[in-house]
């Protein structure tokens, strides 16, 4: 057939046709959903086209959606591209949301999912709620269990005296990334409690000889994901160099988590460890145990969703404490009275207990603000309604069309003027009291009391790992701060200079770091 302009028209208006064939009843049906959301508020959209996609991807998302929530109210409508989002930071309205059957995550994230595994897998943390989920979601939540946490907590203290002995070995005069420290730590937790492996990561802050990769490898996937989470074309641009190292630092991650996995095969992990948990699922496909192809990825998932929001936790909290001397004089005063403070008289103070934790009130009172100011997870939370039907919240208050896709930004719940007095305040002393973490006015759900307080969200999709993440950042800080106290490095201009430095990426940190000076409470 021979190429003629005719051709190239009709081969053109083909192509439009097809476009148009798939994306305008996706329009029609998108103007027919805002019709019936009409009434609720939001910003003004960047463009037609676009919606509110541009700002919604902005790095400080997170105080973005705070601001829109004060300012546009407690339900409010914003647009991605042709998909409406209804942002809902009341916390009886979240609490039911969350707790309804009717909504579940969106099936796919390619990134995480790539991240996850060669074979991009949907994992615990992206895949719907089908009956591979509920499997694995079973076996890891007894595998956190109070029982194995106790028995495990040997564990998790041992990595954290490894970090002491990295910070006693650094001059007071000289900068140490905390959220860097932190980070590592929080890894090697979860490799030592979950597979009995020591990963490397604290020793190879000063030790060139120990094994670093672990945290790299991590560390590097996690920024390949992120950066794939924010431009879905990256996959499709090999020509590009950072593309290609992206993919080896991820090839390089996998093949670290497959000799976790073997190591598993080799001999049985210890029954309290999240490996002997995984061994025991049952495939509902084959009724086995799960291949390695599935296997893998729930591994690897654990360390994505458990080592950088715990890292980044924990340097919120040493932020926090660094610019507010009275707390840090409180908590002086408990590890004190504990025996866990340093003084010249005991310049090693005796080794924390699991019975120490929930002794330490004031202590747990400062993560708890510094977790509902600096939430890692702050803009996760995203649902869709998946039987086709209308959503009916607070008795009728609140009626969400089919199609319209809900979102719970936890940043936007815990700076909300409406949910806590004061929420730019720094004041541990608001979770001294009882029902602190209660919505106000809200009436209990099946018996329940809606909460305000949610760095782990709520519901069947809640944070699998939190019995895990309070004890290590419980035991961990006590640690800390019973041997150093910590000031803010200049470089990192202040707390305003941090501030204007916080990040969203998969969670919330911030972009220069934690830069401070560990200062010894004994001197050498
Ligand atoms: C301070 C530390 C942590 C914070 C703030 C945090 C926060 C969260 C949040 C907000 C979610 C819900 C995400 C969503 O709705 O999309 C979540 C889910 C999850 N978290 Fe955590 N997390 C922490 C530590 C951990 C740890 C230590 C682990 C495991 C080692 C872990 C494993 C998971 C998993 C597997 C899920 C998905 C659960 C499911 O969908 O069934 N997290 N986390």
């Amino acid at each position: 057939m021979e190429f003629t302009p005719l051709l190239a028209i009709q081969g053109l208006a083909a192509l439009v046709a097809i476009i148009a064939s798939s994306y305008v009843p996706r329009l029609i049906k998108s103007f027919l959903l805002l019709q019936r959301i009409k009434q609720y508020p939001g910003p003004p959209p960047e463009s037609f086209v676009l919606g509110n996609t541009i700002l919604a991807k902005r790095q400080d998302r997170h105080r973005l959606f705070a601001e829109w929530s004060d300012k546009y109210g407690p339900v409010l409508r914003r647009r991605r591209l042709d998909t409406h989002v209804l942002q809902i930071t009341d916390p009886a309205l979240i609490a039911e949301a969350l707790r309804n059957k009717d909504l579940d995550k969106k099936p796919v994230n390619d990134a995480l999912n790539y991240f996850a595994g060669p074979h991009s897998l949907p994992t615990l943390l992206t895949s719907e709620s089908n009956a591979r989920w509920k499997g694995v979601r079973k076996a890891t939540a007894s595998a956190f269990s109070t029982a194995n946490m106790k028995a495990e907590f040997p564990n998790i203290r041992a990595a954290c005296s490894q970090l002491i002995e990295v910070l006693k070995s650094v001059g007071p005069d000289e900068v140490v990334d905390m959220d860097g420290a932190l980070c590592r730590e929080s890894l090697d937790v979860i490799g030592r409690v979950g597979f009995g492996k020591d990963m490397g990561a604290t020793r190879s802050l000063r030790n060139s000889d120990a094994p670093g990769q672990a945290m790299e490898a991590t560390s590097g996937a996690l920024l390949e994901a992120d950066r794939r989470l924010t431009d879905p074309t990256r996959r499709f641009q090999f020509w590009r160099k950072d593309v290609r190292e992206g993919e080896a630092i991820t090839k390089r991650f996998h093949s670290i988590m497959q000799s976790l996995v073997d190591g598993m095969h080799k001999e049985r992990p210890a029954e309290s460890s999240i490996a002997a948990h995984l061994l025991d699922i049952k495939d509902p496909e084959t009724g086995g145990p799960l291949d390695d192809k599935h296997l893998l990825p729930e591994v690897s998932t654990l360390f994505m969703a458990g080592f950088e929001t715990t890292g980044h936790t924990a340097a919120w909290v040493v932020f926090s404490v660094s610019q507010h001397p009275e707390v840090e004089a409180k908590i002086v005063e408990e590890l004190r009275q504990h025996d866990l403070l340093a003084t010249a008289e005991q310049p090693n103070p005796r080794a924390i207990q699991w019975d120490d934790i929930p002794k330490l009130t004031y202590l747990n009172a400062v993560i708890k603000e510094a977790m509902r100011l600096y939430p890692a997870g702050g803009v996760a939370s995203f649902r869709r309604i998946h039987t086709g039907k209308d959503l009916v919240l607070g008795g009728g208050k609140l009626v969400v069309p089919a199609g319209v896709a809900l979102h719970f930004p936890i940043t936007a719940v815990h700076h909300s003027t409406a949910v806590w007095e004061d929420p730019e305040a720094f004041s541990p002393e608001r979770f001294l009291e009882a029902g602190a973490e209660d919505a106000r006015g809200a009436e209990p759900l099946n018996g329940r009391k809606p909460q305000r307080f949610i760095p782990f969200s709520q519901g069947s999709r809640d944070c699998v790992g939190q019995t895990l993440a309070r004890l290590n950042l419980a035991t961990t800080l006590a640690q800390l701060f019973g041997n150093f106290s910590f000031r803010l490095a200049a470089e990192m201009g202040g707390p305003a200079g941090v501030r204007a430095s916080e990040i969203t990426s998969i969670t919330l940190s911030c972009a220069k770091g934690m830069k401070m000076h560990a200062i010894a409470r004994v001197k050498k």
